[in-house]
């Protein structure tokens, strides 16, 4: 196994940003509020995740957290939006606009080609609940991970990935239970329900992770690329036609076929396409 050597890429205050060999690790640092997130960590989640998206040497990213809390030595993921910064139309920042843009981090983590892990070592909770349902895989702590949905506790709702996809997953019944009756469940429990790709001993979560990571890296990232936008496709309704035809357009523009085009219009000609018609 190779060892995990993180480099700090830059200091945030709600969030942790770390690399190593071909691995982002983005972790909330919130962890006496549970790693709630307010509007700075929010953005900070965005910068983080561009980052990660718009570097070529990074192939695999984790979505985790810091912890535990230092009041009561609690693990959490995260749980859901800041409370303390809701305001009557979203969360409220140091700039006083009212948000939700949570919703922007759920699409970055969508949509980029590359695989994001969301390493769960304690509660998962709302709108942090709906984090690990976006992220392509989702490793938890055998001993410390819960998983709950409170949205009809607090007058919320995630009409989104976070329900609708997590129906997809776990089927109708169990996630209108999940949501319905905000229970908490265990690590075993969410895995068998297939929400969940692995139960891991607490202690071996950041380097299980990280060799899930390497042994993705193995493979060819066109090929890995294809496939998160292929299996997002059908969900994704345009949007995911259009990721995925984006995609399938950068593939084109490789081939001999598409720098003819580009030469014949630059040199004002009619392009010469060998007619090599594919069985
Ligand atoms: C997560 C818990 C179940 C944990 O319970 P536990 O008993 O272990 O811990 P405490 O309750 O004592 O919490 C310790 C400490 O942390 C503070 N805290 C915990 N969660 C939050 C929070 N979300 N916001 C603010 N503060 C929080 C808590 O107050 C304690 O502080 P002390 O000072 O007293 O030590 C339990 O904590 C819990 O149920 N938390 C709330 C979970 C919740 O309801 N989250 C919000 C759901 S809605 C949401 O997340 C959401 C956000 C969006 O932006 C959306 C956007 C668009 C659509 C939908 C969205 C959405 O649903």
């Amino acid at each position: 196994m190779s060892t995990i050597n993180w480099k700090t890429v830059k200091k945030f205050e709600d969030i942790t940003y770390k690399k190593s060999g071909g691995v982002a690790r983005i972790a909330f640092n919130r962890p006496n509020v549970r790693n709630a997130f307010r509007p700075k960590t929010t953005s900070e989640l965005l910068e983080a995740f561009h980052d990660a998206q718009e570097d070529l040497n990074i192939g695999v990213v984790l979505l985790s957290a810091e912890g535990p809390s230092t009041k009561d030595g609690v693990y959490s993921f995260c749980s859901g939006g800041d409370q303390r910064a809701r305001g009557h139309q979203g969360y409220v920042g140091e700039d006083n606009y009212h948000r939700l843009n949570i919703l922007d981090v759920q699409r970055l983590i969508r949509f980029m080609p590359k695989v994001v892990i969301a390493l769960v070592p304690g509660w998962a909770v709302g709108g942090g609940h709906s984090l690990h349902v976006v992220c392509d895989l989702t490793l938890a702590s055998k001993e410390h991970a819960i998983f709950k949905q409170t949205d009809a506790d607090v007058t919320s709702f995630d009409g989104g990935y976070g329900s609708a996809y997590l129906a997809k997953m776990v089927g109708q019944k169990k996630a209108r239970e999940i949501f319905f009756l905000g229970r908490n469940y265990s690590a075993q429990e969410a895995f068998e329900m297939g929400m969940v790709n692995a139960v891991i001993p607490h202690d071996d979560l950041e380097n299980t992770a990280y060799e899930w990571a390497q042994e993705i890296l193995e493979k060819s990232p066109t090929s890995i690329k294809m496939l998160k936008f292929a299996m997002n496709l059908t969900d994704d309704g345009m949007v995911g036609q259009q990721v995925f035809a984006g995609e399938a357009t950068r593939l084109a523009y490789m081939t001999e076929e598409a720098t003819e085009g580009r030469n014949a219009f630059l040199e004002k000609r009619k392009p010469n396409f060998d007619k090599k018609y594919l069985p």
